[in-house]
């Protein structure tokens, strides 16, 4: 976890970092926490007893990925994640830094609860993370909560995640909130009178299976009547996980007329449909649900050009309890920490994201609406980096997966793409250059 190597030298990576419109292989020289040097031979007469040198042929550097959207579960259900074991699955994702989702037990909606996560992850270390604070009290989706404290305590952003707020008043006054703060507000757009007894999207699968669907239509109106009020009260509004190809022209259209709207997609729905519930797997369950093709093209569409500004994993684990059991009674959410990296640089290969968006929207693009750093390749920036090797091939099993959770339907797929190193403010948090890919 910790090292204490002075000058670490990345020796002919193939750098790529489109806010500093670099693409090209070099040499990075890091001394201390800070990236000294950037350049095709950076690294000659770097030499002596405290340099170590990291050599991954055909390796990839990229900023330090940040994830805007992740449940570490901690506090109230450590047996799915605790702070340590999601961290740790957060670096050996590539992430340095990730945002916590406050559906925890209880839920965090206070200052203590804030501080406590803050605290606790710096004494651990690794990847940083950031909570973000529930914007009303346990979530009821009633009452606001006190978010200059939040925001005081660590909070980067406010979100009742898992649920929706519904009711427009209390949207209303929570959007003139968190404004004052300068908090973006994170809706998980979807209008629960809509869902009720939902097991995934409504379609021809579902009714194929029986099973009742949650429609489209419940998050495009939820989303159309957020945009109107986010327009209405001037806030920073970011729409969590969007799945439809509703929603995403909704999106389109409002920042056409230059609404301060955002939002981000998670790998799940860019690569999997409806289709895979044929099979009743509770690894599919997931809110919300896997949508149809074209929902799935939409998406990458819109992320290709940047209508979607980003990619975030919605890290969601749970344990056998709430998996292995009917598809009425499994809880909804996969996890994403680990399998971020290769399933998008698949889509990177297959031709359907450049290289320098799926870079910008796990780096740039969630810096930006968190408030949060940038992290950069840069000669003086602080040193967060992610270093992968885009050909290493690997099966995706329950023992290489650093959380504690396994619920994925990727599980027994061979992927390739596979992070070999992670550098928090100079530190190596995660290292598997030396191990066999
Ligand atoms: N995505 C999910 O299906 N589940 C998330 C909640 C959420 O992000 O909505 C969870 O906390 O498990
Ligand atoms: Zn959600």
């Amino acid at each position: 976890m910790s090292n204490s190597r002075d000058v670490l030298v990345l020796r002919r990576v193939r750098a790529v970092d489109p806010s500093n419109s670099l693409d090209a292989i070099v040499d990075v020289v890091i001394e201390g926490k800070t990236i000294t040097r950037v350049g095709p031979r950076a690294a000659e007469g770097v030499e002596g007893e405290r340099v170590t040198e990291i050599s991954v042929p055909g390796a990839m550097l990229l900023p330090g990925l940040i994830d805007l959207h992740a449940h570490l579960r901690e506090p109230g259900q450590e047996y799915k994640e605790d702070l340590v074991s999601g961290l740790a699955a957060a670096a050996a994702g590539g992430f340095t830094d990730i945002c916590a989702m406050p559906n925890t037990r209880p839920v965090n909606d206070t200052r203590a609860i804030t501080e406590m996560l803050v605290h606790k992850s710096r004494a651990i270390g690794g990847t940083r993370l950031h909570p973000i604070g529930a914007i009303t009290l346990g979530q009821k989706g009633d009452t606001l909560t006190e978010m200059a404290d939040l925001k005081d305590a660590g909070a980067v952003a406010v979100s009742d995640d898992g649920h929706c707020v519904t009711r427009s008043d209390v949207m209303r006054r929570a959007l003139e909130y968190s404004s004052t703060f300068d908090l973006p507000l994170i809706q998980h757009c979807e209008d629960h009178a809509l869902t009720a007894g939902a097991q995934m999207h409504e379609g021809a699968v579902s009714t194929k299976l029986g099973l009742r669907g949650w429609p489209r239509v419940a998050e495009d109106v939820i989303v159309a009547r957020d945009i109107i009020l986010a327009e209405y009260t001037r806030a920073k509004y970011h729409i969590a996980h969007v799945s439809t190809m509703g929603a995403v022209r909704i999106l389109r259209e409002a920042k056409s007329r230059g609404i301060n709207v955002t939002a981000e997609v998670t790998p799940h729905h860019l690569l999997l449909t409806d289709a895979a519930l044929i099979g009743y797997d509770t690894a599919c369950k997931v809110n919300p649900p896997l949508r149809e093709d074209e929902d799935l093209l939409a998406l990458r569409d819109a992320l290709a050009d940047g209508t979607i500004d980003c990619i975030a994993t919605d890290h969601a684990p749970h344990s056998p309890l709430e998996k292995d059991c009917e598809l009425s009674e499994a809880s909804p959410g996969m996890i994403g920490l680990e399998l971020c990296i290769p399933l998008m640089l698949g889509l990177v290969n297959k031709g359907v994201l450049p290289l320098a968006r799926m870079v910008d929207a796990l780096t740039r693009a969630p810096s930006k609406i968190a408030g949060l750093p940038r992290t950069e390749i840069k000669e003086g920036a602080e040193a967060n980096l992610t270093l992968v090797d885009p050909a290493a091939s690997w099966t995706v099993s329950a023992d290489r997966l650093r959380t504690k959770s396994k619920n994925t339907p990727f599980l027994g797929q061979t992927v390739t793409g596979k992070v070999v190193l992670t550098i928090v403010s100079g530190t190596v948090v995660f290292d598997a250059t030396t191990k066999p890919a």
